[in-house]
């Protein structure tokens, strides 16, 4: 093993807790990502002594050089993962090596030291069990837990940074659709500007990644849609539109395929255009064992507007839906592509198709320890 990818050492963590501890959020207050846990563990890193003594403390803003790499050049990945309580009060981490994974590979693509994954993993445990209290209880609620490493030597120079910080916070979250169940939403397809493509870093949570896409998501509500479908394939050219992701989900489609009659769930390939979602990765191997045996076929394809078109108009569009962290699993009434709206299988009044709704229902058993899996970790 490298030195670089030496440490941090979880054993020498050093825990000075707060003598504040903050009052707790009602859970109906609860807003995404604006109220943050009472610690803040971190570790510094840089070229000549490689990873330090990890410490968690009291929340507290950091003090970076106005010249640090990470305000310039975008030196920033992140990740996005949720801890849950189960009925029993256990706490639970879902996935997470692969989050860890996620992280390193991303930090690597940016000239950002690699870690040991198994160390972080245990630091991340730590933490989560720390601010425990934290975790709202009840099915849709969960600590948001935010892993960030960000580059801080002061050096304009454009070039690798050797000084780093690695931190982790929180973030207690609450249920979005509340008591209401789910809600469809509507998308707008676009091929301009793209998010990402072939041979950039569309499949790496970069920090660079997300700010360029506020404006056209911005411009897209203003014209009454609620999440942007990234398309990629010549803007000129519709037949060439091809799906990536939205928003910041994974997108999946339910047809019934043309050629075989069969039922079939899509998504769009790991081409490194995307990113290797979690949630993906979940719906993709439940549909494996779970829908196949239905009859069902699975399969990770390029699919292009056209045939969603195509699929709507002669019937065969069943479902669609977004996946990712936040949300599990968000259902999609409609996509506006090319002049044109597509309905995407549901009814008037109806809100979630029955693939979606299983889906979730799947991954929550999981996630809040009713169904016993190997993903569901105990901290
Ligand atoms: C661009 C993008 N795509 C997809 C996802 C879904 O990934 P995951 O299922 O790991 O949350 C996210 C969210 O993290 C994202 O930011």
């Amino acid at each position: 093993m490298s030195a670089v990818f030496a440490g941090p050492d979880h054993a020498q963590l050093v825990i000075n807790k707060t003598q504040a501890p903050k009052d707790l959020l009602p859970t109906d207050q609860l807003k995404f990502g604006a109220s943050f846990t009472d610690h803040i563990l971190s570790v510094a890193w840089d070229s000549t002594h490689g990873w330090g003594i990890p410490k968690l403390e009291p929340y507290k803003a950091l003090s970076l050089d106005p010249a640090a790499a990470v305000f310039h050049y975008a030196f920033c990945c992140f990740e996005g993962m949720k801890a849950y309580k189960d009925a029993k009060g256990n706490v639970r981490l879902f996935r997470p090596e692969k989050n860890i994974r996620r992280l390193n590979t991303s930090a690597q693509r940016i000239a950002l030291p690699a870690f040991d994954e198994a160390e972080v993993l245990k630091l991340l445990a730590k933490f989560t069990e720390i601010e425990s209290r934290w975790i709202p209880e009840g099915r849709g609620f969960a600590l948001y837990i935010r892993p960030t490493l960000i580059g801080t030597e002061p050096d304009l120079s454009v070039s690798r940074p050797q000084s780093a910080l690695l931190y982790i916070i929180a973030s207690p979250v609450g249920n979005y659709f509340g008591t209401s169940g789910m809600k469809a939403i509507s998308l707008e397809a676009i091929s301009t500007p793209v998010r990402a493509w072939p041979g950039g870093v569309g499949d790496k949570k970069v920090g660079g990644n997300y700010a360029p896409t506020i404006v056209a998501a911005e411009q897209s509500h203003a014209r009454g849609f609620q999440q942007v479908l990234w398309l990629l394939g010549d803007p000129k050219v519709p037949e060439q539109q091809y799906i990536t992701e939205v928003g910041t989900m994974n997108l999946f489609v339910a047809w019934i395929d043309h050629e075989s009659n069969t039922k079939e769930l899509v998504t769009a390939p790991l081409d490194g255009t995307i990113l290797p979602g979690i949630t993906r990765d979940s719906v993709l191997e439940l549909a494996q064992e779970r829908l196949v045996p239905q009859g069902w076929r699975v399969t990770e394809k390029r699919v292009y507007m056209t045939e969603i078109k195509e699929a709507a108009e002669q019937g065969r569009l069943l479902e669609v839906f977004g996946a990712g962290t936040a949300l599990i699993v968000n259902p999609i009434r409609s996509i506006s592509w090319n002049g044109q709206v597509i309905h995407c299988g549901l009814k008037k009044d109806q809100e979630v198709g029955d693939i979606t709704s299983s889906m979730k229902d799947w991954i929550e058993d999981i996630q809040y320890g009713e169904t016993e899996h190997a993903w569901s970790v105990v901290v």
